[in-house]
This record gives C-alpha cells, structure tokens and sequence, in this order.
C-alpha cells in the first residue's frame, strides 16, 4: 500500500481522490516540528505540503520511501529543492490553481489601500465615527507598474484595465507584442519607479529579485506611491519601505507575505499605521485550495504509480503531448541504457544517445532522463531516477551526447545508446518500437539482432562453428535453465559471432563458468533487464 502524508492544512475535497484510491492510505498529521516529520517520513511514498511545511533536507534525507513531495501551491521556496533532486525526490507544484483568487486578493489589497479600509474598520468598530482620516484615492485614470507579468501579474493587469488605471510592466520574459496584446505599456523598472501611482510585485524570490526594491529605488520613486506585495516576503526591502513611508515618499503599503513568516510581534508593519497586513491570505479560498489540491493530488497519483506526470518543478517542463509521444519508448529507453551498462566492464565517461526517425523531431530530453537512469542504475541500484539521473551523470563527470536524426536504416523509430570508457571500449546497443509487435533490440554493437528485451538474458560471444548452439542448449538444459528465445549474429561466416538467449530465470554462476569452458565459446554474461 503506498502512504500519502498531507503535513499542512490541505482541502478535503481536493485530496478526496487520494483518499479514495485503493492503491493509497492518506494520513492527514499537521503542524509538526522538523524533528516529529523527521521520525515519521520514513513510512512514506508522498509527501503534501501548502507552505507551512519546510521541507528541510534532513527531513528529505530522512524520507527514505519518499517519491514524491507535492506542493498544492505556486511557490516552492519551502522545499530544499537541491537536496530533493539530489536524492531524486520528484517536486511537484499546483500552478494553474490559485492564480485568480491570488489576482484577487492583490486587487482586494489595493482597493483597501485606496481607501483606509483596515483602519477605518478598526476605529468604526470601537465607537469612533470618523469620516476626515479616511480620505482616500480613485484607481481610475492611475497608473498601475506590475513588476513580474506572469500569471497572477498578468490577471491583475486584465483586471486594472477595467478599473481605468494605466498600466505599466515590466517582466524579463515580456515581449512588446505581449504587452501590446494585454494592453499595457513595456516599461524598465526604473520607469515603473518614477512613474506609477501604485506598484504591485509579482515576482518569485530569487537572488535577483531580493530586495529588487530597496533604498535606491525609494530615493528615486515617484512620491505618493502605494505599494502591494501578494508575492514573496524579501521582493521589498521590508526596513527600507517602513523608512520610506516615514520619510514621506510612500504613501502606503498592503503586503500579504513577510520576509519571515508568521512575522515577529514586534515587526514594524504590524503597528505601522500605514501599512495594511494579512497573514499570506492570497490563495485562501474555498475555489483555490480545491483547485490547487485536485491537480497536485492528480499528480501524485500518477508519480505513485509510474504514469506520466506534469508540472515537475525539478525536471524540465514538458508539453503533455510530447510525453503522449515519447511515453511507449520509456521502458525501452531504460532497458537499452541497462543492456548497454551490463556489457561495459570499465567506467564510462561518455554517453552517447542517436535518436532517429520518429524520434528526430520531439524534444527527447524526459526520454534521455530514461536512458540514463538505465545506465547508471547498473552501480547506483534504486538511487537513481528520471529525476536525478541528469544530474548524477554530471557529478561523476560522464560526458552526455545526444543527437537526433531522420534516417533509420529502415525502423521508423531507432533509438541507439553507445557508452565510452576512458580506455577506449565502445558498447553499442539499438532498440526500436515495432508497431504491433512492441520492444526490440535490434543491434548489439556490429551485429545486427532481433530480440525482446525480456528480464533474463545471456550473452555469449563465440566463434561461428558448426555444433556451439547445441552444446550451449545441452549445458542449460542439463543445469534446469529453460531457453525461451535464441539468437545469433555474426559479420561473416565462420567469424565472430555473438548469441542472445532469453532464459526463464536467473542463471547461476557456475553454469556460466561451464559455458566458457566449452569449444569455440568465447564469452558468457547474464543480463537482468528489470
Ligand atoms: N500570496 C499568496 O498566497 C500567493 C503568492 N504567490 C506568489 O506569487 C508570485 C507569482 O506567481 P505566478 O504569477 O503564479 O508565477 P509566474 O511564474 O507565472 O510569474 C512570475 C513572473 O515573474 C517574472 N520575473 C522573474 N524575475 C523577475 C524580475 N527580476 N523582474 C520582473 N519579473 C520577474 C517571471 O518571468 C514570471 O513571468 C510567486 O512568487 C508565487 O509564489 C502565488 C500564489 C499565492
Ligand atoms: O498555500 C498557500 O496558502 C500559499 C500559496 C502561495 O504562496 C503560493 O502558492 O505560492
């Protein structure tokens, strides 16, 4: 049975598939310490966290079963994501889903800064009727920067447009004819700073980002501004925004997020008259944390049970309809870079991947993830997976090289794995879908052959002389070891000559001994494909 912890508060509704799966137990346990997470990851497969949750390296470390940590949110800064994909942890966020409520609450934040709505709340509900404090601003006919235009930032500026403000944004990704078909201005941060009457960041934290706005942009920012952060407590220089406030070229600030979060008692915007605060509100509602927990539940579900998966922070994006297409040739992929390790006897230093025919015009990558685990699975056993296994091979210094061409030499889809040692041996093993007749290895170095990949293989290079197929029939037999398929490759007649076996099972080692020490056998070596 695979085991789901959900460590933070988690819709109901939205993990409601996990709880029905058959296959899955979910236990719900929230609000624990580092070190309570610590003592009971083990047990678990997947991991479900908001952003309350830190998802530290010991506790990754300490996750031995873990597969999966799926975040039901955008922003993975609570998760070591190094450490993850170093143990090869997939992380998976929920990005599509709290989009609008986040858009929302921003639009929320600065209508309530536009017009004192907290503070005048606050003195309403003790008996004070005051209606000269309260002066506040119009939106329409401002101008709104938004710094970051993706998805929350790109919603905010749709709806800003129909509010009458001015927009101006500003993204590294946003292009002029983007902009242009959102409506709004390109503009360069400085120009945003000088410029806008309110600015809204929609950033994730990153190091270029942190403290984007600080003491030199307050100096030169356009005086009155009002300032909302839904994004990621650090974007604002926290110090520098209170300064600017009392210096009297901020005219407020609503933020959602803290730099450190719950922030402490005595942090200066918690008794800031001018700023507006809610505890990282932004996805809270109803509609977001089921949408959010419906797709990383969805996901989870799918990682657990080997089937393709999307919205992977740790691994390259990839377009559902290029995993539709690459997914028949995983297992396939898997098996020929393990084939191709188990025939190489010495370190390998380069792995080279020729992708031809159908494969020639898809990006390959997720597959070549595939490839590699193969290869790399021979020495590091169940350490390595599609998430890490890029990864590894660059720790240990293998050198990846791949390439994709029409040609086939008549298969319509031929993947060819070489791996390189640093003394020169090359193995080379192709593999190929057939329609309707499903995985084969069709080229073991020079010779060409035909075989499924089953799970127990021997091979056995010989000299091709009559007699050799029998004695090795003879010898299996008489040792209980069942032939299911047999085939033999060779350049020319009477030369070197190889023999692919599928047997039934395992073959001991001293049958293996037996076999070298026939005539004219060269070689034997069992392959285990799992
Ligand atoms: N308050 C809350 O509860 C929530 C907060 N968020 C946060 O909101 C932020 C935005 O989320 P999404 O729009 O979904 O993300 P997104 O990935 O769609 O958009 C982020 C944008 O920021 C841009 N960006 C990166 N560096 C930049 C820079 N130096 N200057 C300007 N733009 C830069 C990126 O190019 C990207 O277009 C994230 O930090 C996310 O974690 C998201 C949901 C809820
Ligand atoms: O789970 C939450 O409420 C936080 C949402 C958030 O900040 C995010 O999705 O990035």
């Amino acid at each position: 049975m695979l085991k789901v912890l959900v460590s933070d508060p988690i819709s109901d509704l939205g993990i409601q598939q996990l709880m029905d799966a058959d296959d899955v137990t979910v236990d719900k346990n929230t609000g624990l310490s580092e070190d309570e997470l610590v003592q009971i990851i083990g047990d678990y497969d997947a991991l479900l966290v908001r952003s309350q949750t830190r998802v530290t390296e010991r506790i990754l470390a300490a996750g031995k079963k873990l597969k999966v940590v799926g975040r039901a949110g955008v922003g993975v800064d609570n998760i070591d994501l190094k450490a993850a994909t170093q143990r090869g942890i997939i992380v998976i966020n929920a990005p599509d889903g709290n989009t609008i409520t986040t858009c929302e609450h921003t639009f929320a934040m600065m209508m309530a800064l536009a017009r004192h709505i907290p503070q005048a709340y606050a003195q309403t509900i003790v008996g004070t009727w005051d209606r000269k404090s309260f002066l506040g601003v119009e939106l329409r006919n401002k101008t709104l920067g938004v710094l970051g235009m993706g998805r929350i930032g790109s919603e905010v500026a749709k709806r800003a447009k129909a509010f009458g403000m001015n927009i101006l944004g500003y993204d590294p990704f946003l292009t002029e004819e983007r902009a242009e078909k959102l409506g709004i201005k390109l503009a360069s941060v400085n120009e945003i700073i000088r410029n806008a009457d309110f600015m809204t960041v929609h950033t994730p934290l990153t190091p270029e980002t942190k403290h984007m706005i600080a003491r030199p942009q307050f100096e030169a920012m356009k005086k009155g501004m009002r300032i909302i952060n839904c994004a990621r407590g650090g974007v604002i220089d926290e110090l520098a925004l209170v300064e600017a406030i009392n210096e009297g070229i901020v005219a407020g600030a609503a933020f959602d997020v803290f730099e450190s979060e719950p922030p402490a008692q005595d942090h200066p915007f918690l008794s800031h008259p001018k700023i507006i605060v809610t505890p990282h509100l932004g996805a809270s509602t109803v509609e977001a944390q089921e949408n959010v927990a419906i797709d990383v539940s969805e996901q989870v579900l799918h990682i657990l049970r080997d089937e393709p998966f999307k919205n992977a922070v740790n691994m390259p994006p990839v377009p559902s309809n290029v995993m539709t297409q690459l997914q028949p040739y995983f297992s396939l992929g898997e098996k020929l870079g393990s084939f191709a390790a188990q025939v190489t006897n010495q370190a390998v230093r380069e792995i080279h991947v020729d992708y031809a025919g159908d494969l020639s015009s898809v990006d390959t990558q997720p597959l070549t993830r595939y490839i590699l685990k193969g290869v790399l699975s021979r020495h590091l056993g169940s350490d390595v997976n599609i998430v890490n296994s890029v990864h590894l091979a660059k720790t240990r210094d293998i050198h990846l090289v791949v390439s994709q061409a029409p040609a086939t030499k008549g298969f319509t889809n031929l993947i060819t794995v070489t791996l390189k040692t640093q003394s020169g041996e090359e193995q080379r093993v192709a593999g190929t879908l057939l329609a309707g007749y499903g995985e084969r290895i069709v080229q073991l170095n020079q010779f060409p052959v035909d075989v499924a990949p089953e799970a127990h293989f021997l091979l056995i290079s010989h000299n091709d002389k009559p007699g050799i197929i029998g004695r090795v029939g003879t010898l299996l037999g008489e040792n209980g070891v069942n032939i299911a398929s047999m085939q033999v490759g060779r350049k020319i007649v009477g030369g070197e000559a190889i023999m692919i076996l599928t047997v039934d099972k395992a073959v001991p080692k001293d049958v293996l001994v037996q076999l070298v020490g026939l005539p004219e056998l060269n070689t034997a070596q069992e392959i285990v494909l799992n």
